[in-house]
Protein backbone atom coordinates (compact mmCIF):
# COMPACT_ATOMS: atom_id res chain seq x y z
CA UNK A 1 0.00 0.00 0.00
CA UNK A 2 1.00 3.30 -0.89
CA UNK A 3 1.28 6.61 1.34
CA UNK A 4 -1.22 7.61 -1.58
CA UNK A 5 -3.28 5.40 -0.28
CA UNK A 6 -2.88 6.07 3.47
CA UNK A 7 -3.42 10.39 2.43
CA UNK A 8 -6.92 9.23 1.15
CA UNK A 9 -7.71 7.16 4.00
CA UNK A 10 -6.28 10.81 6.07
CA UNK A 11 -8.41 13.08 3.63
CA UNK A 12 -11.76 10.90 3.65
CA UNK A 13 -11.41 11.38 7.16
CA UNK A 14 -10.51 14.99 7.40
CA UNK A 15 -14.69 15.88 7.39
CA UNK A 16 -15.26 13.33 10.54
CA UNK A 17 -14.76 15.11 13.99
CA UNK A 18 -12.46 12.83 16.37
CA UNK A 19 -15.45 13.24 18.53
CA UNK A 20 -17.51 11.05 16.03
CA UNK A 21 -14.91 8.86 15.58
CA UNK A 22 -14.80 7.80 19.29
CA UNK A 23 -18.13 7.10 19.74
CA UNK A 24 -18.45 4.78 16.71
CA UNK A 25 -18.61 2.02 19.07
CA UNK A 26 -17.23 -1.20 20.59
CA UNK A 27 -14.96 -3.02 17.40
CA UNK A 28 -13.00 0.32 16.86
CA UNK A 29 -12.58 0.54 20.46
CA UNK A 30 -11.43 -3.05 20.90
CA UNK A 31 -9.41 -2.74 18.00
CA UNK A 32 -7.49 0.48 19.98
CA UNK A 33 -7.34 -0.63 23.00
CA UNK A 34 -4.74 -3.57 24.23
CA UNK A 35 -3.40 -4.45 27.48
CA UNK A 36 -0.63 -6.74 27.64
CA UNK A 37 2.31 -6.64 30.58
CA UNK A 38 0.94 -4.32 32.92
CA UNK A 39 0.36 -1.62 30.50
CA UNK A 40 -2.53 -0.07 28.24
CA UNK A 41 -2.46 1.28 25.63
CA UNK A 42 -5.60 3.39 24.34
CA UNK A 43 -5.49 4.93 20.99
CA UNK A 44 -9.18 5.66 21.12
CA UNK A 45 -8.66 9.47 20.32
CA UNK A 46 -6.54 8.74 17.01
CA UNK A 47 -8.02 9.71 14.18
CA UNK A 48 -8.77 6.22 13.04
CA UNK A 49 -11.59 4.19 11.56
CA UNK A 50 -11.58 0.31 10.73
CA UNK A 51 -10.58 0.70 7.46
CA UNK A 52 -7.67 3.16 8.10
CA UNK A 53 -6.80 0.87 10.48
CA UNK A 54 -6.98 -2.10 8.00
CA UNK A 55 -5.44 -0.49 5.47
CA UNK A 56 -1.79 0.35 7.89
CA UNK A 57 -2.01 -3.64 8.96
CA UNK A 58 -1.91 -4.53 5.28
CA UNK A 59 1.23 -2.19 4.34
CA UNK A 60 3.06 -3.44 7.51
CA UNK A 61 2.16 -7.04 5.94
CA UNK A 62 2.98 -5.96 2.41
CA UNK A 63 6.41 -4.45 4.38
CA UNK A 64 7.48 -8.03 5.65
CA UNK A 65 6.94 -6.82 9.12
CA UNK A 66 6.57 -10.22 10.59
CA UNK A 67 9.51 -12.05 8.81
CA UNK A 68 11.40 -8.53 9.53
CA UNK A 69 10.37 -9.28 13.11
CA UNK A 70 11.61 -12.34 12.84
CA UNK A 71 14.86 -11.98 11.48
CA UNK A 72 15.34 -9.13 13.95
CA UNK A 73 14.59 -12.07 17.10
CA UNK A 74 16.73 -14.39 15.53
CA UNK A 75 19.94 -12.50 15.29
CA UNK A 76 20.36 -12.29 11.74
CA UNK A 77 22.02 -8.95 10.48
CA UNK A 78 19.68 -6.28 10.58
CA UNK A 79 22.17 -3.46 10.79
CA UNK A 80 23.54 -4.09 7.66
CA UNK A 81 25.34 -0.47 7.47
CA UNK A 82 27.54 -2.07 10.37
CA UNK A 83 26.98 -5.46 9.37
CA UNK A 84 25.62 -6.85 12.50
CA UNK A 85 22.45 -8.16 14.63
CA UNK A 86 20.51 -5.91 16.82
CA UNK A 87 20.27 -8.35 20.33
CA UNK A 88 19.84 -6.09 22.65
CA UNK A 89 16.87 -8.17 23.70
CA UNK A 90 19.71 -10.92 24.94
CA UNK A 91 20.15 -8.99 27.85
CA UNK A 92 16.48 -9.66 28.99
CA UNK A 93 17.16 -13.25 29.57
CA UNK A 94 16.06 -13.86 26.48
CA UNK A 95 18.07 -17.17 25.57
CA UNK A 96 15.59 -18.78 23.61
CA UNK A 97 14.85 -15.59 21.67
CA UNK A 98 18.11 -14.97 20.58
CA UNK A 99 19.86 -17.71 20.36
CA UNK A 100 22.70 -19.75 22.70
CA UNK A 101 25.86 -18.26 21.59
CA UNK A 102 24.44 -15.01 22.87
CA UNK A 103 22.89 -15.80 25.61
CA UNK A 104 26.52 -17.65 26.90
CA UNK A 105 27.55 -14.21 26.24
CA UNK A 106 24.84 -12.12 28.25
CA UNK A 107 24.95 -14.31 31.25
CA UNK A 108 28.53 -14.23 31.54
CA UNK A 109 28.50 -10.65 31.73
CA UNK A 110 25.73 -10.50 33.74
CA UNK A 111 27.19 -13.10 36.32
CA UNK A 112 30.14 -9.72 36.56
CA UNK A 113 28.13 -6.88 36.74
CA UNK A 114 25.91 -8.63 39.44
CA UNK A 115 28.89 -9.42 41.29
CA UNK A 116 30.40 -6.54 41.40
CA UNK A 117 27.47 -4.46 41.76
CA UNK A 118 27.01 -6.61 45.32
CA UNK A 119 30.80 -6.32 46.43
CA UNK A 120 30.32 -2.70 46.50
CA UNK A 121 26.84 -1.91 47.68
CA UNK A 122 27.69 -4.63 50.81
CA UNK A 123 31.07 -2.29 51.32
CA UNK A 124 33.26 -4.87 50.53
CA UNK A 125 34.82 -3.20 47.19
CA UNK A 126 36.43 -0.23 49.33
CA UNK A 127 39.23 0.74 47.47
CA UNK A 128 40.14 3.56 49.98
CA UNK A 129 38.96 2.08 53.19
CA UNK A 130 35.23 3.48 53.26
CA UNK A 131 32.19 1.99 51.71
CA UNK A 132 31.11 3.39 47.94
CA UNK A 133 28.46 5.56 48.73
CA UNK A 134 28.67 7.49 45.38
CA UNK A 135 28.31 6.35 42.17
CA UNK A 136 29.22 8.86 38.99
CA UNK A 137 28.07 7.35 35.72
CA UNK A 138 29.97 9.34 33.15
CA UNK A 139 28.72 8.66 29.40
CA UNK A 140 26.93 10.52 27.00
CA UNK A 141 24.10 9.87 24.71
CA UNK A 142 23.30 6.00 25.14
CA UNK A 143 25.17 5.52 27.88
CA UNK A 144 23.97 8.55 30.06
CA UNK A 145 20.31 8.66 28.59
CA UNK A 146 19.89 4.99 29.86
CA UNK A 147 21.24 4.91 33.24
CA UNK A 148 20.03 8.52 33.61
CA UNK A 149 15.97 7.75 32.90
CA UNK A 150 16.29 4.42 34.99
CA UNK A 151 17.52 5.66 38.23
CA UNK A 152 15.07 8.78 38.14
CA UNK A 153 12.17 6.16 37.77
CA UNK A 154 12.69 3.86 39.79
CA UNK A 155 14.04 5.68 42.68
CA UNK A 156 11.25 5.06 44.73
CA UNK A 157 11.95 0.98 44.26
CA UNK A 158 15.83 1.40 45.65
CA UNK A 159 16.90 -1.13 47.99
CA UNK A 160 19.59 0.86 49.29
CA UNK A 161 22.90 1.26 47.53
CA UNK A 162 25.21 4.41 46.94
CA UNK A 163 23.58 7.46 45.65
CA UNK A 164 23.43 7.96 42.11
CA UNK A 165 25.38 10.88 39.71
CA UNK A 166 25.77 11.56 36.39
CA UNK A 167 27.67 13.60 33.88
CA UNK A 168 27.15 13.88 30.31
CA UNK A 169 28.45 17.48 29.84
CA UNK A 170 31.86 18.76 28.80
CA UNK A 171 31.59 21.89 31.51
CA UNK A 172 33.28 21.21 34.10
CA UNK A 173 30.16 22.52 36.35
CA UNK A 174 28.76 19.31 35.35
CA UNK A 175 31.52 17.27 36.93
CA UNK A 176 31.82 19.84 40.16
CA UNK A 177 28.38 18.97 40.85
CA UNK A 178 28.44 15.58 40.42
CA UNK A 179 30.73 15.13 43.07
CA UNK A 180 29.61 17.47 45.56
CA UNK A 181 29.27 17.09 48.83
CA UNK A 182 30.77 13.47 48.66
CA UNK A 183 33.49 12.06 50.52
CA UNK A 184 36.11 11.49 47.26
CA UNK A 185 37.07 8.26 49.11
CA UNK A 186 33.50 6.86 48.76
CA UNK A 187 32.88 7.62 44.97
CA UNK A 188 33.24 5.08 42.19
CA UNK A 189 32.94 6.32 38.76
CA UNK A 190 31.61 4.58 36.02
CA UNK A 191 33.02 5.65 32.74
CA UNK A 192 30.07 4.21 30.44
CA UNK A 193 30.74 4.09 26.31
CA UNK A 194 29.80 1.76 23.81
CA UNK A 195 32.93 3.00 21.97
CA UNK A 196 35.21 4.04 24.33
CA UNK A 197 36.30 7.06 22.11
CA UNK A 198 33.43 9.57 22.36
CA UNK A 199 35.05 13.12 23.43
CA UNK A 200 33.02 14.47 25.73
CA UNK A 201 33.10 10.89 28.04
CA UNK A 202 37.08 10.58 27.88
CA UNK A 203 37.99 14.34 28.81
CA UNK A 204 34.78 14.65 31.86
CA UNK A 205 36.99 11.05 33.07
CA UNK A 206 40.55 12.01 32.63
CA UNK A 207 39.57 14.84 34.60
CA UNK A 208 37.35 13.27 37.06
CA UNK A 209 40.70 10.46 37.27
CA UNK A 210 42.37 14.02 38.14
CA UNK A 211 39.96 15.31 40.23
CA UNK A 212 40.54 12.39 42.47
CA UNK A 213 44.00 11.72 42.22
CA UNK A 214 44.35 14.91 44.28
CA UNK A 215 42.64 13.60 46.91
CA UNK A 216 42.95 9.85 47.45
CA UNK A 217 46.60 9.67 45.25
CA UNK A 218 47.53 8.96 42.01
CA UNK A 219 47.98 5.28 43.06
CA UNK A 220 44.61 4.43 44.35
CA UNK A 221 42.34 6.84 42.26
CA UNK A 222 42.34 3.75 39.70
CA UNK A 223 40.35 1.64 41.91
CA UNK A 224 37.82 4.43 42.17
CA UNK A 225 37.13 3.96 38.37
CA UNK A 226 35.18 0.68 36.17
CA UNK A 227 34.24 1.01 32.51
CA UNK A 228 31.01 -0.51 30.58
CA UNK A 229 32.20 -0.77 27.03
CA UNK A 230 32.05 -2.42 23.78
CA UNK A 231 35.70 -1.52 23.48
CA UNK A 232 36.86 -2.99 26.55
CA UNK A 233 40.79 -2.66 24.95
CA UNK A 234 40.80 0.51 24.84
CA UNK A 235 39.59 0.87 28.18
CA UNK A 236 42.27 -0.87 29.67
CA UNK A 237 44.63 1.90 27.19
CA UNK A 238 42.69 4.33 29.01
CA UNK A 239 43.85 3.40 32.49
CA UNK A 240 40.51 1.17 33.99
CA UNK A 241 42.41 -2.08 35.41
CA UNK A 242 41.20 -4.88 33.31
CA UNK A 243 39.31 -6.33 36.11
CA UNK A 244 36.98 -3.45 36.52
CA UNK A 245 35.92 -3.41 32.54
CA UNK A 246 32.75 -4.45 32.26
CA UNK A 247 32.10 -5.53 28.60
CA UNK A 248 29.16 -6.05 26.08
CA UNK A 249 28.79 -6.67 22.52
CA UNK A 250 28.86 -4.48 19.76
CA UNK A 251 25.47 -5.77 18.55
CA UNK A 252 23.74 -4.16 21.67
CA UNK A 253 23.42 -0.21 20.14
CA UNK A 254 24.06 2.49 22.68
CA UNK A 255 20.76 3.43 22.42
CA UNK A 256 19.21 0.31 23.90
CA UNK A 257 22.55 -0.60 25.49
CA UNK A 258 20.39 0.47 29.39
CA UNK A 259 20.17 -3.53 29.82
CA UNK A 260 23.78 -4.14 29.12
CA UNK A 261 26.55 -3.19 31.64
CA UNK A 262 25.73 0.45 30.40
CA UNK A 263 23.31 -0.10 33.65
CA UNK A 264 26.02 -1.21 35.97
CA UNK A 265 25.39 1.93 37.75
CA UNK A 266 21.74 0.74 38.20
CA UNK A 267 22.12 -2.60 39.22
CA UNK A 268 24.57 -0.95 42.12
CA UNK A 269 22.47 1.83 42.88
CA UNK A 270 19.27 0.37 42.89
CA UNK A 271 20.00 -3.26 43.80
CA UNK A 272 20.60 -5.93 41.28
CA UNK A 273 16.82 -7.50 42.11
CA UNK A 274 15.32 -4.20 41.03
CA UNK A 275 17.34 -3.71 38.04
CA UNK A 276 16.85 -7.63 37.63
CA UNK A 277 12.61 -6.82 37.36
CA UNK A 278 13.04 -4.03 35.06
CA UNK A 279 14.72 -6.36 32.59
CA UNK A 280 12.05 -9.13 33.16
CA UNK A 281 8.73 -6.79 32.15
CA UNK A 282 10.80 -5.39 29.35
CA UNK A 283 11.31 -9.51 28.76
CA UNK A 284 7.30 -10.15 28.62
CA UNK A 285 7.74 -7.09 26.14
CA UNK A 286 9.57 -8.75 24.06
CA UNK A 287 7.51 -12.58 23.94
CA UNK A 288 4.45 -10.22 23.34
CA UNK A 289 6.37 -8.83 20.03
CA UNK A 290 7.23 -12.02 19.14
CA UNK A 291 3.88 -14.12 19.03
CA UNK A 292 0.95 -12.06 19.18
CA UNK A 293 -0.85 -11.52 15.70
CA UNK A 294 -0.08 -8.18 14.28
CA UNK A 295 -3.62 -6.88 15.27
CA UNK A 296 -3.39 -7.56 18.83
CA UNK A 297 0.17 -6.84 19.04
CA UNK A 298 0.87 -3.51 21.24
CA UNK A 299 4.58 -2.48 19.22
CA UNK A 300 2.69 -2.95 16.28
CA UNK A 301 -0.44 -1.25 16.83
CA UNK A 302 1.61 1.96 18.61
CA UNK A 303 4.28 1.86 15.77
CA UNK A 304 1.34 1.90 12.76
CA UNK A 305 -0.45 4.39 14.66
CA UNK A 306 2.87 6.66 14.73
CA UNK A 307 3.77 5.78 11.21
CA UNK A 308 -0.21 7.02 9.99
CA UNK A 309 0.58 10.19 12.19
CA UNK A 310 3.51 10.75 10.62
CA UNK A 311 2.65 9.87 7.12
CA UNK A 312 -0.80 9.39 6.81
CA UNK A 313 -1.84 12.73 8.22
CA UNK A 314 1.35 14.53 7.69
CA UNK A 315 2.58 15.36 11.38
CA UNK A 316 5.76 16.14 11.68
CA UNK A 317 5.84 15.54 15.00
CA UNK A 318 4.69 14.30 18.69
CA UNK A 319 4.76 15.14 22.40
CA UNK A 320 5.40 12.57 24.81
CA UNK A 321 3.93 13.82 28.51
CA UNK A 322 4.33 12.24 31.06
CA UNK A 323 2.19 12.14 34.33
CA UNK A 324 4.54 10.90 37.08
CA UNK A 325 7.27 12.92 38.64
CA UNK A 326 9.61 10.28 37.94
CA UNK A 327 9.16 9.96 34.71
CA UNK A 328 10.15 13.91 33.65
CA UNK A 329 13.34 12.58 31.35
CA UNK A 330 11.20 9.84 29.46
CA UNK A 331 10.61 12.52 26.80
CA UNK A 332 14.38 13.16 26.52
CA UNK A 333 15.13 9.28 26.41
CA UNK A 334 12.43 8.61 24.08
CA UNK A 335 14.03 11.35 21.83
CA UNK A 336 17.31 9.54 21.31
CA UNK A 337 15.36 6.26 20.88
CA UNK A 338 13.36 7.49 18.34
CA UNK A 339 15.33 10.20 16.57
CA UNK A 340 18.60 8.57 15.97
CA UNK A 341 16.88 5.43 14.90
CA UNK A 342 14.37 6.67 12.39
CA UNK A 343 15.74 10.24 11.62
CA UNK A 344 16.94 9.10 8.02
CA UNK A 345 15.49 9.09 4.66
CA UNK A 346 17.66 6.86 3.09
CA UNK A 347 16.23 3.22 2.86
CA UNK A 348 17.94 -0.26 3.68
CA UNK A 349 19.18 -0.22 0.11
CA UNK A 350 21.28 3.30 0.20
CA UNK A 351 18.31 4.33 -2.05
CA UNK A 352 16.15 8.00 -1.34
CA UNK A 353 13.42 6.98 1.04
CA UNK A 354 9.78 7.74 -0.11
CA UNK A 355 9.24 8.76 3.61
CA UNK A 356 10.93 11.87 5.48
CA UNK A 357 11.26 9.01 8.09
CA UNK A 358 10.12 9.51 11.88
CA UNK A 359 8.54 12.52 13.57
CA UNK A 360 10.49 14.89 16.25
CA UNK A 361 9.64 13.79 20.24
CA UNK A 362 9.68 16.24 22.60
CA UNK A 363 8.15 16.72 25.98
CA UNK A 364 8.50 16.49 29.55
CA UNK A 365 6.45 16.30 32.76
CA UNK A 366 2.38 16.21 32.19
CA UNK A 367 2.13 18.61 34.79
CA UNK A 368 4.97 20.87 34.61
CA UNK A 369 4.29 21.11 30.38
CA UNK A 370 0.78 22.35 30.90
CA UNK A 371 1.62 25.56 32.73
CA UNK A 372 4.21 26.27 29.82
CA UNK A 373 3.97 24.83 26.36
CA UNK A 374 0.65 22.98 26.20
CA UNK A 375 -0.74 26.69 24.87
CA UNK A 376 0.81 25.74 22.11
CA UNK A 377 -0.80 22.47 22.23
CA UNK A 378 -4.31 23.46 22.20
CA UNK A 379 -4.25 26.56 20.57
CA UNK A 380 -1.71 27.06 18.31
CA UNK A 381 -1.50 26.35 14.16
CA UNK A 382 0.10 23.07 14.33
CA UNK A 383 -1.57 19.98 15.08
CA UNK A 384 1.23 17.48 17.33
CA UNK A 385 -0.34 14.40 18.78
CA UNK A 386 0.20 13.81 22.37
CA UNK A 387 0.94 10.44 24.10
CA UNK A 388 -0.24 10.71 27.68
CA UNK A 389 1.68 8.42 29.57
CA UNK A 390 0.81 7.84 33.61
CA UNK A 391 -0.28 5.51 36.11
CA UNK A 392 -3.61 3.94 36.48
CA UNK A 393 -3.07 3.44 40.28
CA UNK A 394 -3.66 7.04 40.66
CA UNK A 395 -6.80 7.37 38.88
CA UNK A 396 -8.30 5.29 42.28
CA UNK A 397 -5.66 6.60 44.42
CA UNK A 398 -6.79 7.53 48.31
CA UNK A 399 -4.03 10.38 47.86
CA UNK A 400 -5.83 13.36 46.46
CA UNK A 401 -2.89 14.57 44.97
CA UNK A 402 -2.51 11.16 42.55
CA UNK A 403 -5.84 11.76 41.75
CA UNK A 404 -5.96 15.22 40.70
CA UNK A 405 -2.50 14.12 38.81
CA UNK A 406 -5.04 11.73 36.49
CA UNK A 407 -7.70 13.95 36.13
CA UNK A 408 -5.09 16.39 34.94
CA UNK A 409 -4.08 14.20 32.23
CA UNK A 410 -7.46 12.84 31.68
CA UNK A 411 -8.90 16.86 30.94
CA UNK A 412 -5.93 17.52 28.57
CA UNK A 413 -6.82 14.64 26.13
CA UNK A 414 -10.41 15.79 26.17
CA UNK A 415 -9.56 18.88 25.95
CA UNK A 416 -7.45 18.20 22.92
CA UNK A 417 -10.06 15.93 20.98
CA UNK A 418 -12.89 18.58 21.74
CA UNK A 419 -11.57 22.01 21.67
CA UNK A 420 -14.08 24.59 22.85
CA UNK A 421 -16.52 26.67 21.13
CA UNK A 422 -16.92 29.66 22.58
CA UNK A 423 -20.49 31.15 21.23
CA UNK A 424 -19.55 35.13 20.59
CA UNK A 425 -23.01 36.19 21.04
CA UNK A 426 -22.02 35.63 24.74
CA UNK A 427 -18.63 37.06 24.91
CA UNK A 428 -18.42 39.17 22.01
CA UNK A 429 -14.65 40.35 22.63
CA UNK A 430 -13.33 36.38 23.67
CA UNK A 431 -15.13 34.15 21.71
CA UNK A 432 -12.23 33.88 18.98
CA UNK A 433 -9.22 33.52 21.80
CA UNK A 434 -11.22 31.26 24.07
CA UNK A 435 -12.50 29.36 20.97
CA UNK A 436 -10.56 25.93 20.68
CA UNK A 437 -10.30 24.26 17.19
CA UNK A 438 -10.04 20.37 18.89
CA UNK A 439 -9.93 17.96 16.85
CA UNK A 440 -6.29 17.23 17.93
CA UNK A 441 -5.39 13.52 18.58
CA UNK A 442 -3.90 11.24 21.37
CA UNK A 443 -2.94 8.25 22.94
CA UNK A 444 -3.01 7.26 26.60
CA UNK A 445 -0.49 4.88 28.01
CA UNK A 446 -1.37 3.79 31.13
CA UNK A 447 0.81 1.69 33.90
CA UNK A 448 -0.99 -0.33 36.28
CA UNK A 449 1.75 1.26 38.18
CA UNK A 450 4.93 2.37 38.14
CA UNK A 451 7.29 -0.87 39.40
CA UNK A 452 10.49 -2.28 37.85
CA UNK A 453 8.38 -4.87 35.78
CA UNK A 454 6.18 -1.92 33.97
CA UNK A 455 8.95 0.50 33.20
CA UNK A 456 11.24 -2.23 31.96
CA UNK A 457 7.76 -2.99 29.78
CA UNK A 458 7.23 0.71 28.48
CA UNK A 459 10.95 0.90 27.03
CA UNK A 460 10.59 -2.33 25.63
CA UNK A 461 7.21 -1.13 23.51
CA UNK A 462 8.79 1.52 22.60
CA UNK A 463 12.12 -0.12 21.28
CA UNK A 464 10.00 -2.59 19.37
CA UNK A 465 8.13 0.33 17.81
CA UNK A 466 10.59 1.85 16.60
CA UNK A 467 11.35 -1.46 15.20
CA UNK A 468 8.18 -1.65 13.58
CA UNK A 469 8.05 1.99 11.75
CA UNK A 470 11.55 1.72 10.30
CA UNK A 471 10.16 -1.55 8.31
CA UNK A 472 7.14 0.92 7.20
CA UNK A 473 10.10 3.45 6.36
CA UNK A 474 12.22 0.68 4.88
CA UNK A 475 15.09 2.38 6.77
CA UNK A 476 18.13 0.78 9.30
CA UNK A 477 16.87 1.93 12.91
CA UNK A 478 20.36 0.68 14.37
CA UNK A 479 23.14 3.03 12.98
CA UNK A 480 23.44 6.76 13.33
CA UNK A 481 25.93 7.97 10.68
CA UNK A 482 24.64 11.57 10.92
CA UNK A 483 26.30 12.15 13.90
CA UNK A 484 29.37 11.47 12.53
CA UNK A 485 30.32 14.94 10.24
CA UNK A 486 29.99 17.25 13.74
CA UNK A 487 32.66 15.05 15.67
CA UNK A 488 34.66 15.11 12.49
CA UNK A 489 34.33 19.05 12.43
CA UNK A 490 34.88 19.42 16.33
CA UNK A 491 38.26 17.42 15.93
CA UNK A 492 39.37 20.03 12.83
CA UNK A 493 38.78 23.06 14.93
CA UNK A 494 40.52 21.55 18.26
CA UNK A 495 43.30 20.82 15.74
CA UNK A 496 43.42 23.84 14.15
CA UNK A 497 42.72 22.56 10.77
CA UNK A 498 39.88 24.67 9.41
CA UNK A 499 40.62 25.62 5.91
CA UNK A 500 37.87 23.71 4.46
CA UNK A 501 35.48 25.44 6.33
CA UNK A 502 32.70 27.87 5.91
CA UNK A 503 33.26 31.75 5.73
CA UNK A 504 30.53 31.80 8.67
CA UNK A 505 32.51 29.35 10.51
CA UNK A 506 36.13 30.55 10.28
CA UNK A 507 34.94 33.91 11.26
CA UNK A 508 33.10 32.87 14.24
CA UNK A 509 36.31 31.13 15.27
CA UNK A 510 38.53 33.97 15.21
CA UNK A 511 36.24 36.62 16.61
CA UNK A 512 35.90 34.67 19.73
CA UNK A 513 39.44 33.10 19.69
CA UNK A 514 39.16 29.55 19.74
CA UNK A 515 41.63 30.05 16.57
CA UNK A 516 43.73 32.88 15.50
CA UNK A 517 42.13 33.89 12.18
O1 LIG B 1 28.60 5.08 24.15
P1 LIG B 1 29.44 5.93 23.29
O2 LIG B 1 30.20 5.14 22.28
O3 LIG B 1 30.32 6.83 24.10
O4 LIG B 1 28.49 6.85 22.43
C1 LIG B 1 27.64 7.76 23.03
C2 LIG B 1 26.55 8.20 22.07
O5 LIG B 1 27.12 8.82 20.95
C3 LIG B 1 26.40 8.49 19.78
O6 LIG B 1 27.20 7.70 18.98
C4 LIG B 1 26.00 9.71 19.03
O7 LIG B 1 27.07 10.59 18.87
C5 LIG B 1 25.19 7.71 20.27
O8 LIG B 1 24.71 6.83 19.34
C6 LIG B 1 25.72 7.08 21.51
O9 LIG B 1 24.70 6.67 22.37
Amino acid sequence: MSDTELNAHAVRLSGTSLRTLAETGDDRSQALILSVAGLEFDATKQCLDEAALEALFARARASGLESKRDALLSGEIVNATENRPALHMAYREGGDLVGSDAAALVARTQAETREFAERVRSGDYAPSGVPISRVVNIGIGGSDLGPRLVADALADHADGGPELRFVASLDPSDLKHAVAGADPAAILFIVASKSFSTQETLMSGEAARDWLAGHVGATRAGAHFAAASAAPEKAKAFGIDPSMVFDFPDWVGGRYSVWSAVGLALEIGLGPSVFQAFREGAREMDKHFATAPLERNMPVLKGLIDVWNRIGMGYPARCVAAYSARLGKLADYFQQLEMESLGKSVTVDGQPGSTPGGALVWGGNGTEIQHSFFQWLHQGGDVVPVDFIGVARHFSSSDPRERALAANMAAQGAALLDGRKVDPATEPDLASHKSMPGNRPSATLLLDDLTPATFGALIALHEHKVFVESVLYDINPFDQWGVELGKVLTKGILDGDISSYDASTKALLARTGLISG
